[in-house]
């Protein structure tokens, strides 16, 4: 089954139950104004391991997608570095104790990442790898050792738990 999803804003109410954005015009005044100026702040939490940065790349492939991920232990960070604006997939986090719980393929959500913002998902939040509109993407992902460790074998039983929806989601800008 084909499922067609339309790119919302990308903004901090709207993303509120799945992370938080930091963004270069907020709507708020500044945490400091000499400089550097302070425009946003967010929060990034690890359990039980070590934070660590990645240098994660990608390449522009089609608008479509059947799996997301969820992490238990980490309020991963994706910061771009190049590659223009991307699409963001996410759903809602389900049972973490439950191995077989699934978002609905209604809750499935997308967002216009544009290049100058980045945002941290909450735990156990669902989403998908980030598709780009360009043609190579770069972006630094602020994460927990041990999950990149198990995204290499992704494992039920590990801090990278991906699952199949069993709906391929077209999506539309
Ligand atoms: N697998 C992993 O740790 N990171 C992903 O969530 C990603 O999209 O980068």
């Amino acid at each position: 089954m084909n499922r067609i999803i339309k790119v919302e804003p990308f903004t901090k109410e709207a993303f509120a139950p799945y992370g938080h954005l930091l963004m270069r015009e907020p709507g708020v005044p500044p945490i400091k104004t000499t400089p550097p100026i302070f425009a946003d702040r967010i929060p990034f939490e690890v359990d039980d391991g070590s934070a660590e940065f990645v240098y994660a790349l990608l390449k522009r492939k089609e608008f479509k997608f059947s799996a997301l991920e969820r992490h238990l232990k980490v309020t991963q960070g994706f910061f771009p570095l190049y590659g223009g604006p991307a699409i963001i997939s996410v759903a809602p986090a389900t049972d973490p104790n439950d191995l077989e719980a699934l978002p609905s393929p209604d809750s499935v959500r997308c967002f216009l990442l544009e290049s100058y913002t980045a945002f941290v998902i909450h735990r156990g939040v669902w989403h998908g790898t980030i598709l780009p509109l360009e043609e190579s993407f770069g972006y630094i992902l602020a994460t927990r050792k041990e999950t990149t460790d198990d995204s290499i074998e992704p494992l039920y039983d590990g801090d990278c738990q991906i699952r199949d929806l069993g709906v391929t989601f077209e999506i539309q800008l």
